[in-house]
């Protein structure tokens, strides 16, 4: 289903001594014996969800779209992106008329953001969704604190109908409000992290609300559930955390992740969380970075081309393209097109991967390619999956844990100092 492709020899990068440690990293997985296997729930996530629990969060999803006309998401980091990267993925880039829209917010702290969110939904019904796994991020915090006034100002007791909460089953401050004002609540597990938890509740309500198939978006990631547990040379999963411990052994320390599609940015900021945080520790760790082409090979092209040589690149190429346009025969050819007459738009990407893909390598940046055959939630399940899977084992040949995030408290830590959040004074 995805494959995955190398400028160099595969059979090279896989030696018996990396095989073997990779044979170990896969019994350490499945057995749940690693660093923080006891968060481990995404792994066999899409195999447990029942059809029960499926058609709960379809359902309510179908209550929020007769109830409202915008869905306001709040969340930051693994509980926004998820739900961001899909919705993203399969939207249309236009909406002409205003349909059910989902909007996001909490992913910073911005208030003319936040004001002019508030004034866009005037005159049309709103309902909230707000996630937080630990229920005490700032952002979102301080975003629901606005919007739920705003929710209250605007509907009353009728407020509670309309918000819904998705925070951990037993603790934390969100959950101790919703108990309190009766919000519906969905929980995220507690062996899930947050950017692992894009198939729990956190993603699918919004993007069941956004209209999209939850369950072919679940069946996708079961196909990949199957499919890529099997310890062979010929996962892709494993392939592709063997390339990247390989490469930066070899002093490539940067991995730019590539697309053609401009649907698929958020895929990208989606993979630079779930990557970032998992193997960024303990002064090791690929820097995740990416971008869109053709448009960055106007910009960010010229630095990948020639410039420092620590980086590797990742396309994501998408085979199939459901909507496209092919160069029509101008009479004139004054713009001296007419030689691509018949050619796609998406063909014509094609041939641009093949052409940037075989500069930059001349440049010395080794190339990964990751094929995904076509751009739905069927295939879009599969391929977050693949990248879930891919990256535990990629942290674990570093020996990071690839589950938690340490560092994050740090920067936490100073902004409570200096704006003297109690306990913080000192
Ligand atoms: O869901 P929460 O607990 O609000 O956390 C949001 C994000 O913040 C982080 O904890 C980093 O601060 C991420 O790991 C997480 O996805």
């Amino acid at each position: 289903m995805i494959s995955v492709t190398y400028s160099g020899n595969l059979n090279h990068v896989i030696t018996d001594e990396k095989w073997n440690e990779l044979h170990t990293i896969h019994h350490q997985l499945y057995q749940k014996q690693g660093a923080g296997s006891e968060f481990l729930g995404w792994l066999d996530w899409p195999s447990n969800a029942s059809e029960s629990w499926l058609g709960h969060i379809q359902q309510t999803a179908e209550r929020i779209r007769e109830q409202a006309d915008v869905l306001i998401v709040i969340g930051i980091g693994g509980s926004y992106l998820g739900a961001k990267a899909v919705i993203e993925a399969l939207s249309p880039y236009f909406q002409t008329e205003k349909e059910f829209e989902v909007i996001f917010a909490g992913q910073h702290v911005n208030g003319a953001y936040l004001k002019q969110l508030m004034q866009y939904v005037e005159g049309r019904d709103v309902a909230l969704n707000v996630i937080s796994k630990s229920g005490t991020t700032t952002e979102p915090a301080l975003a629901f604190r606005f919007l739920q006034q705003y929710m209250t100002d605007r509907y009353g007791s009728e407020a509670a109908e309309r918000i819904y909460v998705t925070t951990d089953a037993n603790k934390g401050a969100l959950l101790d409000l919703a108990k309190q004002k009766g919000y519906q609540r969905f929980v995220v597990p507690d062996d899930v992290g947050g950017r692992y938890s894009v198939l729990t509740a956190v993603g699918l309500l919004p993007i069941a609300a956004a209209g999209f198939d939850i369950k072919a978006l679940v069946q996708g990631a079961h196909a990949a559930e199957n499919e890529l547990s099997d310890l062979s040379k010929d996962n892709p999963a494993i392939q592709y955390a063997a390339l990247r411990h390989h490469l930066y052994e070899e002093g490539f320390t940067n991995e730019v992740l590539a697309t053609f599609e401009p649907a698929l940015s958020y895929v990208q900021e989606w993979w630079k969380q779930l990557y970032g945080e998992s193997e960024g520790k303990e002064q090791k760790g690929i820097f995740p970075v990416s971008v869109t082409y053709t448009t960055d090979l106007h910009s960010l092209g010229q630095y990948i081309q020639d410039g420092k040589r620590n980086l590797f690149e990742t396309f994501m190429i998408l085979d199939e393209a459901d909507d496209d346009l092919d160069v029509f025969e101008a009479t004139d050819d004054a713009d001296q097109l007419n030689y691509l007459a018949g050619t796609s738009l998406h063909d014509f990407n094609l041939v641009a991967y093949e052409g940037t893909s075989q500069a930059h390598l001349s440049g010395g940046v080794p190339q990964v390619a990751i094929r995904l055959p076509k751009l739905d939630e069927y295939h879009l399940g599969y391929f977050l999956y693949f990248f879930m899977l891919s990256c535990a084992y990629s942290a674990y040949q570093l020996d990071i844990n690839p589950f938690d995030q340490p560092g994050v408290e740090a920067y936490k830590t100073n902004i409570f100092k200096l704006l003297k959040k109690p306990g913080f004074e000192s």
